[in-house]
């Protein structure tokens, strides 16, 4: 059973009137324990709106979500409370997502104090301590407060406090991205040994491809609210078939002689995001779009056993 199961999510965002931004459009995906499902794509295509709809932040317009099997939007409040002890989320700001009137100790113990209230503040106390030294921190941090740290420990606190309560997944928003390069590899090399040594899922969010192809075992390129190729990350890298992860990843990495398709460079402006498409996403932006791609509903289909991809043609040539 998969850990967290989205299907068909749809998020739309009144903004006055009757104007919408559909921010996601029928999205369905899955993240095991133990793996790591990175979700990718540039800005404004709904990542974040997904990772809050995955702990339920934000309600989704349509579709369903469940963790561990239980459907997350049926739950009545306490019990939603109960499950976020099971479901964390890292944010990509660190600081911002501290209170700076916490120590340290106190920001990593609170978790403990909301989801289980019954433990000795002795016992509480050594967990607290036990989670500090394994993200990294020296002792004495516990009693520092979160303007005195640098970005990197801060994370670190950030992680710490997301870990305490033994979640099995992880949303992880853009968690290095405001890091130096130097940290950014610790942190990551920190979230990769968590990972292994307790068994947990993450669901990573990123625009930077560098990172996604570090963590991720599996990837979801996201364009304008849908998820447009999805795949075993290596084998994504190694042969993109959709016409925009092939552009994305073209811009970032040097192209492998050996892909299949030939790197694509869109044209053009992006869509209004309260725009409603029926047809492809990429229409208007994709090199090899034609005048029935912004007809026909262009959704994930099957390539082989592990690999989807909205793209009626992606083997087009001329890209
Ligand atoms: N509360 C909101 N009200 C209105 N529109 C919103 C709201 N939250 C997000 N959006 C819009 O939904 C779309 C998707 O936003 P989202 O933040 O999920 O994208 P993203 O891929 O995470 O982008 P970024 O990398 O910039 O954070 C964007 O057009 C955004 O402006």
């Amino acid at each position: 059973m998969s850990l967290l199961k989205l299907a068909n999510v749809s998020k739309e965002f009144p903004v006055g009137g009757a104007t919408r931004v559909y921010a996601l459009d029928d999205v369905s995906l899955s993240v095991d324990a133990g793996e790591t499902l990175a979700i990718i794509g540039e800005s404004g295509s709904g990542k974040s709106t997904l990772g809050r709809l995955a702990l339920r932040l934000i309600e989704p317009t349509h579709g369903s979500v469940h963790f561990q099997g239980t459907d997350v939007l049926a739950l009545p409040p306490a019990e939603l409370r109960r499950l976020r002890a099971k479901l964390q989320i890292i944010f990509q700001e660190p600081f911002e997502s501290l209170n700076p009137r916490m120590r340290v100790a106190d920001i990593v113990g609170e978790p403990l104090a909301i989801h289980q209230p019954n433990i000795s503040a002795a016992d509480r106390r050594a967990r607290v301590s036990a989670v500090i030294e394994q993200v990294g921190l020296a002792p004495d941090m516990a009693r520092r407060y979160p303007g005195e740290l640098s970005g990197g420990q801060q994370q670190r606190v950030g992680i710490a406090r997301a870990i305490v309560t033994r979640p099995a997944l992880i949303v992880l928003d853009e968690p290095t991205s405001s890091l130096d390069l130097s940290v950014r590899a610790q942190i990551l090399q920190l979230l990769a040994d968590l990972q292994t040594e307790l068994g947990m899922g993450y669901l990573f969010i990123s625009h930077d491809i560098h990172t996604v192809r570090y963590v991720s075992d599996r990837i979801a390129v996201m364009y304008r609210g849908r998820v447009v190729e999805t795949g075993p990350s290596e084998r994504v890298f190694a042969d993109p078939q959709h016409p925009y992860t092939r552009a994305l990843l073209a811009a970032a990495l040097p192209v492998d002689p050996d892909q299949e398709l030939p790197p694509a460079r869109l044209v053009g402006e992006p869509l209004s995001p309260t725009q409603r498409v029926t047809g492809c996403v990429l229409y208007g932006r994709c090199p090899v779009s034609e005048e029935k791609c912004v007809q026909i509903d262009v959704r994930l289909a099957p390539i082989d056993a592990d690999r989807q991809v909205a793209c009626v043609k992606p083997g087009a040539p001329g890209s």
